[in-house]
């Protein structure tokens, strides 16, 4: 697997973070060493699929990167008629993602579409993931696209939400980020690293509290919403309609 070493040297000016094929190539080194739980969200998330499909109907991953999230959604999947719609707005990683799902052998039908996930009609849903990807959305159109999620779900299906998150209370804030950047240093990276990064997801990746996570999923419609998974700053959130 390809080192992420992208913040390794300093930069003069360090540029907004950008999923561009740089980032592409060392991306499944750069989430496993850089977000607490992911490895244990992914199977997750095939659990949850398991028990929320629904047969003859859609599983939406949005922001599906590489596929981790899509490919434990398609392997979660028991029910038949159904199918799998991954969406990227990212080109480099719609295109690697689809060389992943080529080599992977599950039989669900796969569809993977380079576009930006607040412009699509969503419907007949079952099972929608965001795995990582609202934290990357315009505050002012989060709203909007749960609402477009709530309303795409069938009855009984559900919406798994995963964030970087912030809380409000300063002293856990802070507690909770030194944490996040000891995880990242036990994984390997440099203080260099780590703060020239910081830098570049500054107004790029912009967390919310669990609060404003659960207040928006219940204000949407969702009759359950609630955190199943925190480690550090790092969280899970799964909605029922
Ligand atoms: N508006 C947008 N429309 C479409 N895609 C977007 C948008 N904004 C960001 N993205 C895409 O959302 C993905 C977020 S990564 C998801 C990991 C994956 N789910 C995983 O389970 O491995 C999470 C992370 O890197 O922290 C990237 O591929 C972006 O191109
Ligand atoms: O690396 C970080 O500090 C993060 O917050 C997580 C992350 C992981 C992959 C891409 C962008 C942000």
């Amino acid at each position: 697997m390809a080192r992420d070493n992208i913040y390794a040297n300093p930069h003069d000016a360090v540029d907004a973070f950008a999923f561009d094929e740089a980032v592409t190539r060392v991306f499944p080194d750069m989430i496993k060493r850089s977000v607490p739980g992911y490895n244990l969200i992914i199977p997750m998330i095939g659990v949850i699929t398991e028990q929320y499909a629904q047969a003859n109907s859609t599983l939406y991953d949005l922001g599906c990167s590489l596929g981790a999230s899509l490919l434990a959604m398609r392997h979660g999947v028991k029910h038949d008629g159904c199918k799998v719609v991954g969406i990227d707005n990212s080109q480099a990683m719609i295109e690697r993602c689809r060389s992943y799902v080529d080599i992977d052998n599950a039989k669900v039908p796969v569809e993977l579409y380079e576009g930006d996930v607040t412009e699509f009609e969503y419907q007949n849903a079952s099972v929608i993931t965001l795995n990582f990807t609202l934290q990357f959305i315009d505050q002012d159109k989060r709203l909007d696209l749960i609402q477009s999620l709530y309303d795409a779900l069938l009855p009984g299906g559900a919406l798994i939400l995963s964030e970087k998150i912030c809380f409000d209370n300063a002293k856990e804030q802070e507690i909770q980020q030194e944490l996040h950047w000891d995880f990242k240093r036990a994984n390997g990276y440099s203080d260099l690293e780590i703060s020239q990064k910081r830098s570049a997801l500054e107004n790029v990746l912009v967390p919310e509290s669990q609060t404003q996570q659960i207040e928006r999923l219940k204000g949407a419609g969702f009759r359950e919403a609630f955190q199943w998974y925190q480690c550090f700053n790092f969280s899970s959130f799964i909605a029922v309609k």
